[in-house]
């Protein structure tokens, strides 16, 4: 069967205004995201990330953005929204689950009211009906005592219930899709997998498509069914879940797969990918971005504008540099 498409994101760049000047954050992005489907968007810090979600989100400042490129939504340009379109779908169609917990909640609010408010704005349920509704999402979002819970204010509460407030919110109108930017980042280990499943479960329930934001990749092998891999504002690698952990071909992708800790290994010494992300001024305007984090691999061996190759139906990745790609030895590694 094939999945409905919720989201179509065609050659998207964001620039930002740094003194006078207009430096691309993200690069031609191309995505897609189907309905009962999580898509799992991955990279270092500074990889473009949460730009890419704030354009879909229509929360960049205009005055200091450049956004070019369409981002269809139900088949509909977000891009060509004004205020009043953008803001029936914000919270309505699309729901957000932030990183920080304490600061996307309202201190001085107890938590009914600040689930209620959103319905307030897009519903027209009567007073009673959203409280009632409030106490089902708490329920959902897996709160033992929601009436209790809802009396409270958010510092009454530990990190994960904050957590699982805030994806009460986010799903309060049952969006048809959900973008979580690092919803676990801020949460211990065993948290982290609760309010993983409850993200899992969320979207069967709900039959939502799910951008789920992370550096984390054992996050990604938990959760995703699609994952695409962004270094320095672009994509580069895209594919199933199986595609990019069996068959991990950027060696952008295959160096943050070997830096990941493996709970069964008996080696514990982690791989370290050299070097830094790029700063906007700092992108290279040519040849593959990573290229700088691998001088061991020739010059030669880089595309010059790379582009994305299909390498099997669902399965793409950018630049050929990954068909001589090797690990250093430790020796070449050291010369860096
Ligand atoms: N408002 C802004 N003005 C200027 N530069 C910005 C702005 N927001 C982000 N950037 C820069 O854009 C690049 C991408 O940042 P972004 O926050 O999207 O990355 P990320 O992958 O989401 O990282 P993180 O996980 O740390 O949020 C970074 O170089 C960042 O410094």
């Amino acid at each position: 069967m094939t999945k409905e498409l919720l989201l179509d994101v065609k050659d998207l760049n964001t620039s930002f205004r740094i003194e006078g000047k207009y430096y691309q954050a993200v690069s031609k992005i191309n995505l897609q995201v189907k309905r009962d489907e999580i898509l799992a968007l991955v990279g270092e810090s500074g990889c473009g990330k949460s730009t890419l979600a704030s354009a879909v989100m229509g929360l960049h400042d205009p005055s200091m953005t450049r956004i070019e490129g369409q981002i269809f939504f139900e088949g509909q340009d977000l891009l060509k929204f004004n205020d009043e379109q953008y803001n029936k779908v914000r919270g309505a169609k699309i729901g957000m689950i932030f990183q920080d917990p304490l600061s996307a909640l309202n201190p001085l609010k107890k938590i009914k009211d600040q689930i209620t408010e959103v319905m307030d704005y897009h519903t027209k349920l009567s007073s009673e009906e959203k409280n009632q509704r409030a106490l089902e999402l708490l329920q959902q979002v897996g709160i033992d005592n929601p009436k209790r819970t809802a009396k409270q204010f958010p510092h009454e509460l530990s990190g994960g219930m904050r957590q699982r407030v805030i994806i009460a919110i986010a799903i309060a109108c049952k969006p048809d899709l959900l973008i979580a930017d690092e919803p676990t980042t801020a949460l211990d280990v065993t948290i982290q997998a609760q309010i993983l499943d409850l993200i899992k479960k969320i979207q069967r329930e709900n039959h939502s498509g799910i951008i789920l934001i992370t550096h984390d990749l054992g996050v990604v092998a938990e959760t995703a069914d699609e994952v695409a891999v962004m270094y320095a504002g672009q994509i580069v690698e895209k594919g199933t879940v199986e595609q990019i952990f069996e068959h991990p071909l950027h060696p952008y992708t295959r160096s943050l797969l070997k830096s990941m800790p493996q709970v069964d290994s008996e080696n514990d010494e982690l791989y370290v990918i050299s070097g830094n992300v790029p700063s906007l001024q700092e992108l290279p305007q040519i040849g593959d971005r990573f290229a700088p984090r691998i001088p061991w691999i020739p010059a030669s061996a880089h595309e010059k504008h790379p582009i994305m190759h299909q390498v099997e139906e669902g399965h793409q990745v950018r630049c050929t540099c990954y068909q001589n790609f090797y690990f250093p030895s430790k020796k070449e590694g050291e010369l860096q």
